[in-house]
């Protein structure tokens, strides 16, 4: 064999491996599914024809990803093994022919392949006890918890069968995944890539309240051991769970002729554009049970099915226009909008095209010819362009916003264009969910699902309207009772008396955290004085560089700004700052704090000392003024005694402040 042959091979495991541990382990691919099996099935024929290059280290000889060491570790008692996959009819024909050799006039059932993870359900005496990820198909990871908060996993079973395990496969259904990524877009969260990864992420979540939240459901397709009830077939399985309870594979029929087979795989591939979740193909079952155990399994699958993955559709069209749109985040969004195609069942006139490093690297312009595609996945792209038009120009995303007519930037390490206008329309929601979050005005109940129905029904154009809204609004709003709008209306009344420093971390002005609010409020402690303070005199505040002086300075020359800190003051929202300073004996000493203290807490102390000018750090050096170490204080403590800094007690220390008050008084 060549070298060349062995290096092509190597490199394909190692790719493949790569891409593979992106997938299960971290949930987060690397590249089309689609891809990776052309690679996949390119190392498959390399190993077929020279066997020796087949390793157990090969993807093509190994099931999914490790199990992580978050969970418990399940060893499954029957192998949950992968599916053999295949991309053309003729290939099933080629299966049934495999079959047909063992197995004279078998019948099929064939089901739509739901792109989810696979897992396994344990039933005792008809009681949910366990349920667990496939892992590599012999150890799994414990997801019980996880499992028991999607709906339709029955608990309990309609017949206390003695013991039932089951596999299914684990979903997130078209519109709980669209929902989710744009919470976490909001959220300015790396968002999920496709319902898959979504659905594998969130039952991999070690808090199961965050998996309860996310949406997921299951359908169930295979009984992997039973006690207690005798079945012959794969479909009368199927029927059989139905009436336990459980929501099996959506879409299964059986056939005698593998024409209708086919047939069958090509009606699921026109539907599977309008299911209400993701279908990578169909797959290919021998119907009887006993028929199954005569054909067997390789390490990998078993010989009695077969995955038919349906390839990406491609076509050609036409370039009409590029639409610039605005998201929650203020990020700006190409959409390629052209003449409208069939593409796996539906017409489709606009795809995304993510980016103008996209557009440039494609070299994508208006009025050329281009290929859109369209995978498993919900949203079709452009794939390249084929030619452009006679005397066409490069394409570049105008930067202005098209909400609010704003210049947008570019921010360091981002390939997008960003509208960064405080009071752009479209980033309103985003502005109000940071303006009452806990941090900043602590508005408990005005959380971002109330947040986006105020912001949809009109109700609420900017912060100020906030302290000016409606009870008869609010209480014919969804889920809001009258005890919940009186509890809103007295978090929003508390929320006036909040600290300037508070209310300017709040109005979300660039690159102005909570520590930025202090330092300005510290100088400047009302409103008109912040206001009033120029760029120089701000830029002179220790702490405050010239970036943020000039953002905070360019946000209060805004009419917008002016009107809207008029309207809040007209509201009753305070506007001055209170110092946390209220001496200054211990300016210009650094405490480090140590140990458990009896009278207080580490953050009370930390307090105290602020209060009083003095700064707290968290390790010790020469720098350091004072140690104030309680019981047990550890490293820090000898650290203080190498570098002789001076040690405080408890008692030293309260004796210190006192003589601070004290002296305040005098
Ligand atoms: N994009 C990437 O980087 C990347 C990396 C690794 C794997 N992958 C993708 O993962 C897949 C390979 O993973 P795999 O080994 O799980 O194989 P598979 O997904 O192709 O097929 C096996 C799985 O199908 C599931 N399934 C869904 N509906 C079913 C039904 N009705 N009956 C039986 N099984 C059903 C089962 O849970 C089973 O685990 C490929 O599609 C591959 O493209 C992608
Ligand atoms: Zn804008």
């Amino acid at each position: 064999m060549e070298q060349a042959i062995k290096d092509r091979a190597q490199k394909l495991k190692d790719t493949l491996n790569e891409y593979a541990r992106l997938y299960y382990v971290y949930d987060n691919p690397a590249v089309s599914d689609y891809d990776y099996d052309m690679m996949m099935n390119e190392l498959k024929k390399l190993e077929n024809e020279y066997p020796e290059l087949i390793t157990p280290d090969s993807p093509t000889q190994r099931v999914g990803g490790e199990a992580l060491n978050l969970f418990e570790k399940v060893t499954h008692t029957v192998q949950m093994g992968s599916l053999q996959d295949v991309f053309s009819l003729e290939e099933i024909r080629e299966f049934d022919e495999r079959v047909q050799k063992t197995i004279s006039s078998p019948e099929y059932v064939v089901e739509a392949k739901i792109d989810g993870l696979s897992v396994s359900l344990e039933y005792t005496d008809g009681i949910f006890t366990r349920g667990s990820t496939r892992g590599d198909g012999f150890v799994g990871e414990d997801v019980t918890q996880n499992l028991k908060t999607i709906g339709s996993i029955p608990l309990k079973l309609s017949q206390p069968v003695p013991f039932l395990e089951v596999r299914g496969e684990v979903y997130m259904p078209r519109k709980s995944f669209l929902e989710l990524v744009e919470q976490q877009e909001l959220n300015e969260e790396v968002p999920f890539k496709n319902p898959r990864n979504a659905a594998a992420g969130s039952l991999r979540q070690k808090d199961p309240k965050v998996a309860a939240k996310r949406k997921l459901d299951i359908f169930v397709f295979n009984i992997q051991q039973i006690e207690g009830k005798t079945l012959e077939t794969h479909s009368e399985s199927l029927d059989f769970l139905k009436e336990l309870g459980f929501k099996v594979s959506p879409w299964y029929h059986t056939f005698s002729k593998i024409e209708d087979v086919l047939d069958d795989i090509e009606k699921i591939g026109e539907a599977r554009g309008s299911f209400s979740f993701d279908t990578d193909g169909a797959v290919v079952k021998v119907n009887s049970l006993q028929d199954r155990e005569l054909l067997g399994a390789t390490a990998k699958y078993p010989k009695w099915a077969a995955a038919f993955k349906y390839p990406p559709e491609e076509k050609e069209t036409t370039l009409q226009e590029i639409e610039i749109s605005v998201g929650r985040t203020g990020v700006l969004t190409p959409t390629a909008i052209f003449e409208p195609i069939l593409l796996a069942g539906t017409s489709v006139s606009r795809a995304v095209l993510h980016n103008q490093d996209y557009i440039t690297e494609k070299d994508i312009r208006l009025g050329d010819r281009i290929i859109v595609r369209k995978a498993g996945e919900i949203i079709p792209e452009v794939v390249r362009s084929v030619s452009h038009q006679a005397n066409s120009m490069p394409y570049f995303i105008p930067d202005v916003c098209p909400s609010c007519g704003e210049q947008a930037v570019k921010l360091e390490d981002e390939a997008a264009l960003r509208c960064v206008n405080p009071f752009c329309p479209a980033t309103m929601l985003k502005n109000l969910i940071h303006f009452a979050s806990r941090d900043a005005m602590n508005i408990d109940g005005l959380g971002p699902a109330i947040l986006k129905m105020l912001v949809e029904k009109d109700f609420v154009h900017d912060e100020a309207d906030l302290y000016f809204l409606n009870r008869e609004d609010l209480i014919d709003l969804e889920r809001m009772g009258e005890k919940s709008v009186d509890n809103l209306f007295q978090a929003i009344e508390n929320s006036k008396n909040n600290d300037l420093s508070l209310l300017i971390f709040a109005l979300g002005i660039r690159n102005v955290g909570k520590k930025g609010a202090e330092l300005l409020c510290e100088a400047y402690p009302t409103i008109d004085r912040i206001m009033e303070a120029s760029c120089e005199e701000i830029t002179e505040i220790d702490g405050i560089g010239q970036v943020m002086a000039e953002n905070i300075t360019e946000y209060f020359s805004r009419e917008r700004s002016k009107e809207l800190i008029a309207r809040l003051r007209e509201a009753g929202v305070n506007m001055t700052h209170e110092s946390k300073i209220s001496g200054n004996l211990l300016s210009n000493l650094t405490f480090v704090i140590t140990g458990t203290l009896n009278g207080f807490t580490r953050n009370e102390a930390k307090d105290i000392i602020e209060k009083n000018g003095g700064k707290v750090s968290g390790s010790v050096s020469k720098k350091t003024n004072y140690l104030l170490a309680g019981e047990a204080g550890g490293s820090k403590l000898k650290k203080a005694e190498d570098l002789g800094v001076p040690i405080l007690s408890e008692t030293d220390f309260l004796k210190m402040i006192n003589q601070t008050e004290g002296e305040n008084h005098d």
